[in-house]
């Protein structure tokens, strides 16, 4: 039901001081406290059983979140047992190994709805500040690598980000160069990024398209990102690597969601009657790498 009085005083502004509050944390009592980096809780009398404090990094151990009347459920994923809230559930993702996240939920049961809403706020305004992004477009290769592209999108990207409650589009590309039509043509302005399930050659294609576009200047501004589905996937792993995150398909889709972004610098090289263009770094990825990566722009005369 809708408060009058929040609604009297419009979304709340970003807040630098911290919020604290009475709440109990899957079920047991505790004094949490939320500021713009993290979300800690302290067990109170009543539930001293449940260990210290504990913390979670909103920039880096939080998928997504929702609010449900009192609750304020968030959707975890960390390295360890972090939350406290016992062992979490089955992982996401593969490789990794013993340094891969686990997925979780931390479940905040606050005493109002307008507590609820207000932390709900102040998260979502952190998440903003991050350049989290909202909509994503994705394209995938069903026939990259060991064509697996399809199955990966299904079973390692949707869940988080489903539970990063991004909201996405996705086309397979059915031929080749499709990829590099559909970035030629796609209504930009729907999405924060565009995604490629694939090897390195799709995101090739849809660089050449984007810069084949009358608004070229604007379009390849738009955030790129990768998910590893072909051979070699030399280009996740160097970014990952150069992040200092061990290469999983989980760490990669993770790095889109919290938002990492470069600028990509393109530059051309004339070779005869051919043009290619060199992408110098790829998006998403903490510190920039430089990647040399040639490929022929068609319509170069
Ligand atoms: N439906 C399709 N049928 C055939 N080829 C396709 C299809 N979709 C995309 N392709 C082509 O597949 C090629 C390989 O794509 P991708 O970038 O995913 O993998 P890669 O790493 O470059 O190569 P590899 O397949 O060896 O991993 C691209 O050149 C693309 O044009």
């Amino acid at each position: 039901m809708a408060d009058p009085q929040a609604e009297a005083r419009g979304p709340p502004e970003p807040r630098a001081e911290a919020l604290v509050e009475p709440v109990r944390v899957n079920g047991s009592a505790a004094e949490a406290t939320l500021s713009s980096a993290e979300l800690a809780w302290r067990p109170t009398a009543a539930g001293r059983d449940s260990g210290g404090r504990r913390k979670l990094e909103l920039e880096s151990d939080v998928l997504g979140f929702q609010v449900e009347g009192r609750a304020l459920k968030l959707a975890t994923f960390t390295r360890g047992d972090v939350t406290g809230a016992g062992r979490p559930p089955s992982p996401v993702g593969c490789g990794g190994g013993a340094e891969d996240r686990k997925r979780g939920e931390v479940a905040v049961e606050m005493e109002s709805e307008e507590a609820a809403e207000r932390w709900g706020h102040a998260i979502r305004d952190r998440f903003a500040s991050l350049g989290r992004p909202k909509r994503l477009f994705f394209i995938v290769n069903p026939y990259g690598g060991k064509r697996g592209g399809r199955k990966i999108f299904q079973t390692e990207v949707l869940p988080l980000i489903e539970a990063a409650h991004i909201l996405y589009t996705m086309q397979e590309t059915n031929y080749r160069l499709h990829a590099q039509e559909i970035a030629g043509s796609l209504d930009l302005k729907k999405y924060d990024g565009i995604v490629c399930v694939s090897g390195d050659g799709i995101l090739v294609e849809v660089v050449n398209g984007l810069l084949q576009r009358d608004d070229w200047d604007k379009a390849i501004k738009v955030p790129l990102g990768i998910i590893p589905a072909g051979t070699g996937n030399g280009m996740v792993q160097g970014l990952l690597h150069s992040a200092g995150e061990p290469f999983s398909m989980s760490n990669a889709v993770f790095a889109i969601i919290r938002g990492h972004r470069r600028a990509l610098d393109v530059t051309s090289v004339v070779q005869g009657k051919t043009k290619f263009f060199s992408v110098m770094m790829l998006t998403w990825g903490r510190h920039c790498i430089s990647l040399m990566l040639p490929f022929f722009f068609p319509n170069y005369n």
